[in-house]
């Protein structure tokens, strides 16, 4: 009998379905927690002697798949695989798949309620009525005739433009590998992007080009009173600029759902009153989570089987 590990967090919380799946093909599965997913020698000793392991941000490496040499699969319960070393997948012969798609409606409706949070401060009021403080204090904003860059423009780039459209907003896009105009929307160079939008969103992977591609250059080209939401990974952003335009107040905030090092507890920037911050979870809806996981067992199974995943990325 063949065994899977699955280290995904949420998918342990709510996989009844993709479980059956798993459990259905006659694969042996061990749901584990992983106390440290930045550390691979802990993912190593989870994954132990399975051939397949279904990850979530559990770092996979040249150091797992010289530790686990039984591996055939490692399936990703999700999108982003800037987790795994693909390189190292090659050479050590194995499979990775991912889940393109089942989680882009979750993230893009997740980036549009941090630009809603932001617009009309909601944590500030609400800070304020729990101190039994009634009435304005301050003045939010509408988004109606406000412009939107969005970095990005794949699945959930595209979608986040469609709800921007219906909020009357002008959409501005980043995406070098986007050659035609989509209209509506407005194709533009980066730092174009980061001039004139009052609201920026962060939708491209990380790569190589990507890291830290927000950087005090960028920043300083921002306006004073636009905001920053990161819904895609905390490495496409130089922190440490982050931080100290916000603190200068030299843009109005930032939503960041991920960041470079999670959890990100002594981060600095979580001290700052002009951020608020999620802990990475814009793709935790119970619909999200079920198709993830549905894709992620079936990519392991068809591997299993012999077959193609259903989504290979090597
Ligand atoms: N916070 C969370 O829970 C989640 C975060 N994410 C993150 O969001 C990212 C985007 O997801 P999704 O929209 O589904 O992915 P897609 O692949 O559909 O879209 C990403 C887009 O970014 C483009 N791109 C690549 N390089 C650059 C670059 N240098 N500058 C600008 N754009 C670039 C891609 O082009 P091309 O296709 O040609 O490479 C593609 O068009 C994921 O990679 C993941 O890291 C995703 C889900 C959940
Ligand atoms: O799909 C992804 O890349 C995620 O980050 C899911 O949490």
């Amino acid at each position: 009998m063949k065994k899977a590990v699955i280290l995904a967090r949420s998918f342990a919380r709510s996989a009844k379905d993709p479980l059956r799946l798993l459990e259905t093909a006659g694969i042996q599965v061990e749901i584990k927690k992983d106390p440290d997913p930045e550390n691979e020698k802990i993912v190593s000793e989870l994954i132990g002697d399975a051939e397949g392991v279904l990850v979530g941000m559990d770092r996979v490496g040249e150091v797992v798949f010289t530790n686990c040499p039984n591996l055939k699969v490692v399936s990703k319960h999700g999108v982003g695989v800037d987790n795994i070393d693909l390189q190292s997948a090659q050479k050590h012969s194995v499979v990775v798949a991912n889940a393109p798609g089942t989680n882009s409606i979750s993230v893009a409706e997740m980036a549009f309620t941090l630009i809603l949070i932001l617009a009309r401060k909601i944590p500030h009021f609400f800070e304020q009525v729990k101190n039994k403080e009634w009435g304005a204090t301050s003045f939010g904003l509408e988004l109606e005739g406000k412009t939107i860059g969005i970095v990005g423009f794949g699945r959930i780039g595209k979608n986040v433009a469609q709800y921007a459209q219906a909020f009357a907003m002008k959409v501005l896009y980043y995406d070098p590998f986007i050659t035609d105009e989509i209209s509506p929307y407005k194709k533009v160079e980066l730092e174009i992007l980061f001039k004139d939008a009052d609201f920026i969103s962060l939708h491209a992977p990380l790569t190589d080009e990507t890291r830290e591609m927000v950087n005090d250059k960028l920043l300083s080209l921002m306006k004073k009173e636009a905001f920053l939401i990161n819904t895609a990974r905390g490495e496409l952003i130089n922190e440490e600029a982050l931080y100290l335009s916000l603190k200068e107040n030299r843009i109005a905030g930032a939503a960041l759902d991920v960041f470079t090092h999670e959890p990100p507890f002594d981060n600095p920037l979580l001290s700052l009153p002009n951020v608020i911050a999620t802990p990475h979870i814009s793709s935790h809806t119970r619909e999200a989570n079920l198709k993830m996981g549905n894709i992620a067992a079936e990519n392991l199974i068809r591997v299993f089987n012999g077959e193609e995943p259903l989504y290979r990325v090597v």
